[in-house]
């Protein structure tokens, strides 16, 4: 059996795959072939292969395995979809990271462009959306794979965009050729610039209430990716209208929350000086993904260096309930949700703590992580929240223990197509019922006095 029928084919390994029974948990039986125990960090892992190479047997690919665990059960439904999704977070983490590094280092501004709504778009979110939809394809046949994704190829195919689409290209192809890390086979050739722009154009679902579908957000809050600050990849499978699994990918977010307060270039320059030791989960950024319905959300760290282990850790909400000592967080930009609104709501449920700022879904991690108790967004009337905006956000919280609803208290609907329809005012996840009704009570009471 070659490895390409692993990444490709629906079909689980037969049960003759060698099982390391050093594992604690004989019974776990994980879709991954080699499972084993992490001497680090005590957790189960198991073991991914180096697939770049042409065709292996299991034995021989266990002779150079990495390390990657996703805790799931091979009998579980989505558990290869999840595996193939994380994977593809990880990919499009590290291409981000690269390009950030470039645009924002090395002043590499050209490979910024505007959108007809004057939103930045830059040469990472069209390489996302190629990488993850091409790994997506490949791992469940193009014929299977519906994406609804926040880029179209209209701006890359005009004659001015010739040299972004070549980095494009170039973005994608070393992406994927670096991708055997995470167990994924690279294209045999590179890939042709119309096979680019045909995995980014591919993506053109428009979702709706039946059916399974992809939703991603190559690059959330672009705003932040360019100023060198925090944004997410964010990956979503939704299945007859319900969110069924989120991968949330925070290339800035490292595990020590404290880092986040440092912004722009000084949050740079500290992560430079205090460069994480290959082991370490402190400085790097982290991928957080949750199964609908497991009540389980899990985080890894993302691979650093030449490091190739990787231990996914379980995370929970706060168990804080307590207004006086809750953080809230919210957009960083005025114009995507009303700082004096939730100024006023803040002062009225009690909230002391300065709101933590953050950009893009970030700011879901951080409630499912436990470094803030509450995310309130309220953006201008008439604008129409997007899917992939919250879709992997909205799954994490609620399976690590949170709630997310609309001010009515209704939860998002990801039924409707592109837009989150019949969206009630504002957005608010919290970590627990408690605040979440003060603060929905706040909305209420202040809501004809805004000027929303
Ligand atoms: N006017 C307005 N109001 C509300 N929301 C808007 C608005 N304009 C854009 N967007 C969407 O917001 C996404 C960025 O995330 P946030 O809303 O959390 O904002 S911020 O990044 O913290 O400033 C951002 O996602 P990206 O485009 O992927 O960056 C947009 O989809
Ligand atoms: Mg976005």
């Amino acid at each position: 059996m070659t490895l390409l029928r692993l990444i490709s084919g629906n079909k689980f390994p037969p049960p003759s795959f060698p099982i390391n029974h050093t594992t604690p948990n004989n019974s776990l039986k994980s879709h991954f072939r080699f499972l084993n125990y992490c001497p680090k960090s005590r957790t189960p892992i198991c073991c991914i292969s180096n697939c770049d190479q042409k065709t292996q047997s299991f034995d021989e690919m266990d002779k150079d395995s990495k390390w990657v665990s996703i805790e799931s059960d091979v009998d579980e439904e989505y558990a290869r979809e999840l595996e193939v999704a994380v994977k593809a977070v990880h990919v499009a983490c590290l291409l981000c990271q690269k390009v950030q590094e470039r645009l924002v280092f090395d002043g590499d501004g050209e490979n910024v462009q505007s959108k007809d709504d004057n939103s930045p778009v830059t040469i990472a979110d069209w390489s996302v959306q190629a990488t993850v939809s091409w790994i997506l394809s490949q791992a469940f046949g193009t014929e299977n794979v519906s994406i609804v994704a926040e880029e179209d190829i209209e701006s890359l195919s005009k004659t001015d965009a010739t040299s972004i689409l070549s980095s494009v290209v170039k973005t994608v192809n070393d992406s994927l050729s670096s991708a055997s890390r995470f167990g994924i086979k690279p294209p045999v050739t590179n890939l042709e610039t119309t096979q680019v722009l045909e995995a980014i154009s591919r993506c053109n679902s428009n979702g709706g209430p039946t059916g399974r579908f992809w939703v991603l957000d190559p690059v959330d809050g672009t705003l932040g990716f360019v100023r060198g600050d925090q944004y997410a990849i964010a990956l979503a499978l939704v299945e007859n209208g319900e969110v069924v699994l989120g991968v949330l990918g925070c290339p800035n977010y490292p595990m020590n929350k404290e880092w986040l307060n440092y912004q722009n270039g000084y949050r740079r320059i500290l992560s430079r000086l205090a460069k994480p030791d290959s082991a370490s989960w402190d400085g790097n950024g982290c991928v957080l993904y949750a199964k609908r319905g497991s009540k389980k959300a899990w985080m890894q760290p993302l691979l650093s260096g030449d490091n190739s282990v990787i231990s996914a850790r379980p995370i929970k909400v706060s168990a804080i309930d307590n207004p006086v000592l809750a953080t809230f967080c919210e957009p960083v930009e005025k114009a995507n949700s009303s700082h004096l609104f939730t100024q006023g709501l803040a002062h009225s449920v009690g909230l002391r703590n300065q709101p933590l700022r953050v950009y893009s879904m970030v700011k879901y991690a951080a409630i499912a992580r436990g470094d803030a108790e509450i995310f309130m967004k309220f953006a201008r009337a008439g604008y129409k929240e997007k899917i992939w905006d919250h879709a992997a956000g909205v799954v994490i919280i609620e399976e690590a223990g949170g709630i997310v609803t609309d001010a009515g208290g209704r939860r998002l609907d990801f039924s409707k197509g592109v837009y989150l329809q019949g969206l009630d005012r504002g957005i608010i996840a919290c970590a627990g019922a408690s605040l979440h009704e003060k603060i929905m009570s706040a909305v209420d009471a202040s809501w004809n006095s805004s000027s929303l």
